[in-house]
């Protein structure tokens, strides 16, 4: 039973893809975090509702969402805030943060101690191709921290350009405010909750 006014995204458009990397060990800590019981992406009902029509234009060209992350219980930002202090748990750096001193991760704006996800109306997400079934190529991996994921950053193909501004150009045509660090991460405007930091876990 999940509190009022969050949904399973599944119930409210079945098509989108989801792939919750903080229930699996492929993410920048390495190992599943805290309070992500089940691979199952909740928002709000507002943010649902939002992703359904940006996944009906999406759908026309053969294209579709993709989430790697959605509701985040405080009990997972903790996750990593505890994890940040132990500075020698450098499991992931290479792959996720090869250039940024894991010391610097929070102030650098690229992981927050009071997360916008844990109101439930803020989402980590890319495009598919359905032909291929790949991601478009945004120039950076999905949380890789560093200069290359910021959404201007200039030094990327023309091809990986176009396609962090697609993402982009549709998710703020339909409601969302973007985040100058990080291309994949998206708050909905007028969200339900502005000020309520959800703990409940994700199951
Ligand atoms: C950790 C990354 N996926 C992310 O969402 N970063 C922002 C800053 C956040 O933690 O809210
Ligand atoms: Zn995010």
């Amino acid at each position: 039973q999940l509190p009022k006014g969050f949904v399973y995204l599944s119930n409210i458009d079945a098509t989108i893809k989801s792939e919750l990397r903080y229930f699996s060990n492929n993410n920048f800590i390495g190992k599943p975090i805290d309070g992500y019981n089940n691979n199952c992406v909740i928002v709000t009902l507002e943010t649902a509702k939002k992703l359904e029509k940006i996944q009906k234009i999406l759908i026309k060209k053969n294209l579709s969402l993709k989430i790697f992350d959605a509701y985040r219980p405080q009990q997972a930002v903790n996750h990593f805030v505890k994890w940040a202090k132990v500075l020698n748990d450098t499991l992931m750096k290479k792959e996720y943060y090869p250039k940024i001193p894991k010391s610097q991760l929070f102030n650098l704006g690229y992981i927050a101690s009071k997360s916008g996800h844990t109101r439930g109306s803020t989402v980590d997400l890319t495009i598919i191709d359905l032909k291929t079934g790949k991601e478009l190529d945004m120039g950076s991996p999905y949380d890789f921290f560093g200069e290359q994921s910021h959404p201007y950053f200039s030094d990327i193909s023309k091809k990986q350009k176009e396609n962090r501004f697609y993402l982009r150009k549709i998710m703020l045509a339909n409601g969302f405010r973007p985040y100058d660090n990080e291309w994949w991460h998206f708050t909905l405007n007028n969200e339900p909750f502005p000020k309520t930091y959800f703990n409940f876990p994700i199951e």
